[in-house]
Parts: structure tokens; sequence; C-alpha cells
């Protein structure tokens, strides 16, 4: 089967919608397309809310990406855009960087105003390195009253302020994706501007092209005919069709070669930093890669059992812990697209307080995972996100 050829025309950019359950996320998701798709059908295609919540149709397209994805373009752009559902996963996602992003569309409902997600996510923004965010006043066309909108519109800047973003300068756009889906032309003239300002605020972050290539595998199918195909997002680097690599992590090492390259179903010459990419790798078979490996240029990262790292403890209104841990404690720790279970070492401390940070713990995880220094990870407990780390130097 001919595959369409990947046209790299536009600069890249990862972003996602964020905000509380309810505020309109999804909606939001599917204006965008859609308004996009009616302005220039040749470079977008709708996908409707239903298309979105749901994981994309794999096996109609052949090799493509897992996670729920949408691509659009802009006159000047193209996007990856990831809409998490508002369910505690969201958390882990955004600090192992399986919804890592260059920018995000903080969703705000008129109506409700700030609500503790949206709060729990403007933190992790700021935790995890989301750089840029651009607010969407979602819902304002359920809220006549000018001044009440002005409220919300403080009342989140200031709350953008209190955790290190520049409240004053963030757009805080006023859309109705409702309305904008129906095709009422106010609205949709909201998202138009929306998405300028998406454009013109988030900046094209710089790629790490010249890096050695690392993709955390996010998925792993089997194409009948083919072989077997990992997908996920390429952190750093570039890969060519016919270029050597190695699967790192959980297991045994496993080395191959990248026979085939795709992303959103069009094949591609090279796999490069930021792209959501599938591979097909030569003579691997299902059994032996998993998601939460990572697939490297060989000899480029080691896997790891043992490391030291910083960690914040959340507090209780950040979603975190309502009371102490201990030095016994064995959480989950998040990493990429897996989780391990492992101990704690807390050096001189007996007992972790939520809210505070700890320049130095030793962290020893059941199974070696691919780490590096600079790795960013998320501890859990249950469904609980108690703390975010990151690596300081490995061990063993
Ligand atoms: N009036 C109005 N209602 C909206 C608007 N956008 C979304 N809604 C409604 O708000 C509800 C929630 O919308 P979703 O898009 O599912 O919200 P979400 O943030 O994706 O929700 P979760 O994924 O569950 O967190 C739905 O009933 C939508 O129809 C809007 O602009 N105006
Ligand atoms: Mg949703």
């Amino acid at each position: 089967m001919a595959k369409s050829q990947f046209i790299r025309s536009k600069p890249h950019v990862n972003i996602g919608t964020m905000g509380h359950v309810d505020h309109g996320k999804t909606t939001l998701t599917a204006a965008i397309t859609k308004v996009l798709a009616d302005r220039d059908p040749a470079s977008n295609r709708y996908v409707a809310f239903e298309g979105i919540d749901k994981a994309p149709e794999e096996a109609a397209r052949g090799i493509t990406i897992t996670i729920a994805h949408v691509e659009y373009e802009t006159p000047n752009r193209h996007y990856a855009h990831v809409d998490m559902p508002g369910h505690a996963d969201y958390v882990k996602n955004m600090i192992t960087g399986a919804a890592q992003v260059d920018g995000a569309i903080l969703v705000v409902s008129a109506q409700d105003g700030s609500m503790p997600q949206t709060r729990e996510h403007v933190l992790l923004a700021q935790r995890v390195g989301v750089p840029h965010l651009v607010v969407a006043l979602n819902k304002s066309d359920a809220v006549d009253d000018p001044e009440l909108l002005d409220l919300v519109e403080l009342e989140v800047r200031e709350l953008l302020s209190e955790y290190g973003f520049p409240g004053d300068e963030v757009p805080v756009v006023r859309v109705s994706a409702l309305k904008a889906l129906e095709g009422d032309p106010r609205w949709v003239q909201s998202i138009v501007d929306l998405l300028d300002a998406v454009d013109e605020y988030v900046p094209i972050p710089p790629r790490e092209l010249g890096e050695p290539f690392l993709m955390p595998i996010e998925n792993v199918l089997t194409i009948s005919g083919r072989g077997t195909v990992v997908t996920g997002k390429v952190e750093r680097g570039t890969l060519r069709v016919g270029d050597p690599v190695e699967v790192v992590g959980l297991g045994p090492t496993v080395a191959s070669v990248a026979t085939g390259l795709e992303t959103f179903g069009k094949s591609l010459e090279t796999a490069e930093a930021g792209d959501n990419a599938a591979i097909l790798l030569r003579g691997i078979k299902r059994e032996q890669v998993q998601r939460g490996q990572v697939v490297a240029i060989p000899g480029s990262v080691t896997p790891h059992q043992k490391f030291e790292a910083r960690m914040y403890a959340l507090t209780k209104e950040e979603g975190g812990r309502h009371t102490p841990f201990e030095a016994n404690y064995r959480p989950q720790f998040y990493f990429h697209t897996t989780d391990v279970s492992g101990g704690l070492d807390l050096g001189d401390r007996d007992l972790v307080m939520p809210g505070d940070t700890l320049d130095k713990v030793t962290v020893t995880l059941g199974k070696p995972v691919a780490l590096e220094v600079g790795a960013g990870f998320a501890v859990r407990e249950g469904n609980r996100t108690v703390a975010a780390g990151t690596v300081t130097a490995l061990l063993d």
C-alpha cells in the first residue's frame, strides 16, 4: 500500500488542552478542527467530539499514533494537539512527558471560573515546564454580564501569576466552543482569535535535532505482513529509515533497525524531535518490546535502577497527600510512559511533609528504566500524584 508522504512545510508545535472537568476541553478541540477545516479544507480535517475521546482508528490508518491526538494547521504552523480527559491520569501523563507539550490552552469555564483542577493543572504546567499557556475563557456565550467575565479573567490572571506565569501578559481569549461548533459567526471568530493568540504567543521550541535520537514507547502494534511497530513522541534527535536502534529499559536491551517511519498515517523519511512517530522495527517480535521502554541510538542511553533526585511533595490543595510520609514509603514512580514501584531513601530526614522540597533523595526502582540526568518523574500512590521529581545523578 502506497502511503502519502508527510510534507514538512511548516514548523511543528505540540499543544494540548488542560483545565477542570467539564469546562469544555474536548468541545474546544472539536471546534478548532471544525473552524480550521471550514477555512482550509485542503490541510485540515474536522474531528467531531466523539472522535476525540476515543483512541484513533489504528486499523484503518495502518501504523499511527495512539494517544488522543488530533492534528491541524493554521496558516503558519502544523499542530499536534492532545486532549486529555479530565481524570487523574492527566496529571501523571503531564509530569512524565507522555503528554509533553510546547504550550497549552488552559480552558476555564466563564460560568464557573477557576476550579480545583484548574489550579492543579497550572501548578503542574509550572512544575513540568510547560512554558507557555494561553487561556480560553470558554462558555462565554452563557455569561451575559461583561463584568462577570472581567472578574473571571482577573482571577485566572492572578492564579497564573501565583504559579510564576506572567499573568498580565498571558492572552485570555473569550470563546464559545459550543457556539463555534454550531457555526455562529461571532464565536467562530473567537476560535480564530484563540488560534492567532496561540500562533503568536507560543514560540516554536528549539528542537534538539542534533542530539542522539530518543523516543519513549507509548504503544506496540503488529501490522500483519510488516512486523512490529512502536509509537510515541520523539523526545529528541533525528532518525532515518535504515538507522540502527536499541530498545532500552524494563528488560534486556534489544537491537534492531528502523525499517519504516510514519506520522499521522503518512510516511516519513526522517522522524525528528517533536514528531508523533511510528517506527517499524526489523526482526522484532511483539513480545520483545513494550510500553515504557525507549527507542534510542545504540549506546546513547542505559537502564538504571538507582538514582538521586530532587523532589517536591505536592500539598493536599495541589492534589497531594494530606499527611507526611516516612522513610519506608514505597510508591510508584512514573517515567516517560511507564510506572515502576520503588523505595525512597530520605537521607537524614525522617518525614516529608506535603509542600516540602527535598534536594537529595535516593530512589531504588523495582525494575531498570532508561534514565538520564534531568529526566522528570511523578511519584504516585493509588490514584494520587504525591510528588514531582527530577533525576540529578545516576547510581546503578
Ligand atoms: N454553553 C456552552 N457550553 C459548552 C461550551 N463548551 C462546552 N460546553 C458544554 O460543557 C460540557 C462539557 O464539555 P466537554 O467538552 O465534554 O468538557 P471537557 O472539559 O472535555 O470535560 P472532561 O473531558 O470530562 O474533563 C458539555 O455539555 C458541552 O456541551 C460552550 O462554549 N458554551
Ligand atoms: Mg473531555
